[in-house]
């Protein structure tokens, strides 16, 4: 105790921690010193809150196992079903990657949670062992990233970058979609299992192929929208009779862009203040529905059929309802709010009727896009053939079908 004072008092801070470290601390930090690489360390957690860039390196890391990685521990784990088998390396392991010329080593490293021991690396099965104990395996796991010195800065401002992003791509692949529907006036999310992809919708396959090839440009445009000061939006107005594949094309979209559904049904909407809540309340990346446009707003040229749900709608508690949902108030939010509160979203317009629709929709820039949606040609009748019954159809088989 004494001895342990008169040192606490006489010796500098550097020199105490120098005598209290174990011979393999000495020799790491000396190798440390002398080694030409650096190493960043990516702890699990930074206090409570998790570290998002440790789960992004695993992510990432888990898409070059088995290929870049020249680990030979590695952990499989299933967590849900949309995610698939994820493999990672086991502590103490270590992947290679190369980017753009420069070559990175991972290594996954736990220490004690104690601390009082000290860091460790884990190696081996006996290394795994020990961290399988308490929460993470009763350690701090932490990913140590080494490259030469001279790379620092590219490691620093281009690699993480490169690593953070192409883990969000990684996930947004495997990410489980959601429908988002409205519930006591507060959207609602279910999970979004509907099969239907650009593959099994029946359509005119120049059409198909121009709504794929609009919805890539869209999403590939970021710079341009931002360039431009324009909002990342774009619509999309669908029509055509009922049946004929309109909600099965919302769906192949948000499957095939990996966006949310938000199935905006107005007449569960009161007013024009929870339809403004409800717009800011969506995420970006997804797709906003309104079906049936024609039968869901107050619409001046609609007929009689329509004239029995508006008396309902304008009409809340008994009394005529000054703010309540309009058509020119959901345009007015849609360009206005909406656009500017979040980035890549869609909206989506369907109707049986195009020729009922307000024209402020159909409005030169209103709707980017507008697509038919008609009864089947002999092609989409084949696609229709080979998605209910596996097997391809031939054209003979067809010609004979509709003579
Ligand atoms: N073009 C198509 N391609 C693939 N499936 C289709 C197509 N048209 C209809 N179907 C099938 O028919 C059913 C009804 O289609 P869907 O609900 O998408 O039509 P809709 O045009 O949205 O109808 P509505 O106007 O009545 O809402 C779905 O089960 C869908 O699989």
């Amino acid at each position: 105790m004494v001895i342990n004072g008169l040192m606490n008092e006489l010796l500098p801070y550097e020199l105490r921690d120098a005598l209290t470290l174990s011979t393999a601390d000495v020799v790491r930090r000396l190798r440390a010193r002398l080694s030409p690489t650096h190493t960043v360390v990516i702890d699990e957690a930074e206090g409570l809150a998790p570290n998002q860039l440790f789960d992004a390196a695993r992510a990432y890391l888990a898409s070059l196992t088995g290929t870049a990685s020249a680990a030979r521990r590695l952990r499989a784990s299933r967590v849900d079903e949309a995610q698939g088998i994820l493999v990672t390396m086991d502590h103490g392991e270590e992947t290679v990657d190369v980017h753009d010329g420069v070559t990175y080593t991972w290594r996954l490293v736990s220490r004690d949670v104690a601390g009082n021991s000290g860091s460790f690396a884990s190696h081996g099965s006996g290394a795994g062992q020990h961290g399988r104990r308490g929460p993470h395996g009763g350690c701090h796991r932490s990913f140590e990233l080494s490259f030469h010195k001279k790379h620092k800065e590219q490691a620093l401002a281009s690699y993480l970058p490169f690593v953070v992003d192409a883990a969000k791509a990684i996930r947004d692949r495997h990410r489980d979609l959601k429908m988002h529907m409205i519930e006591y006036d507060a959207w609602t999310p279910v999970d979004l299992r509907h099969p239907s992809t650009f593959d099994t919708i029946a359509m005119d396959g120049d059409l198909k192929r121009s709504v794929m090839d609009d919805l890539e440009r869209f999403v590939g445009r970021k710079d341009y929208y931002r360039r431009t000061g324009r909002a990342w939006k774009r619509g999309y107005l669908l029509y055509g009779p009922p049946g004929t594949g309109k909600s099965s094309l919302v769906a192949a979209m948000a499957n095939y862009l990996k966006f949310d559904i938000y199935d905006l049904e107005l007449t569960e909407v009161k007013s024009n203040s929870d339809l403004r809540r409800l717009l800011v309340g969506m995420s970006n990346r997804s797709i906003l529905v309104v079906e049936d446009i024609d039968c869901s707003v107050d619409l001046p040229q609609r007929g009689h059929e329509g004239g029995e749900r508006r008396a309902r709608h304008s009409f809340i508690g008994g009394e005529d309802n000054e703010d309540k949902v309009t058509l020119s108030g959901l345009l007015n939010f849609v360009d206005g709010l909406w656009s500017t509160s979040g980035e890549e979203r869609i909206i989506v317009f369907t109707t049986n009727y195009k020729e009922r629709l307000d024209p402020a929709l159909l409005r030169p820039g209103r709707m980017d896009m507008h697509i038919h949606m008609g009864y089947c040609t002999s092609e989409s009748f084949r696609i229709l053939a080979r998605t209910t019954t596996s097997s391809k159809m031939t054209t003979p088989y067809i010609r004979r079908s509709r003579s």
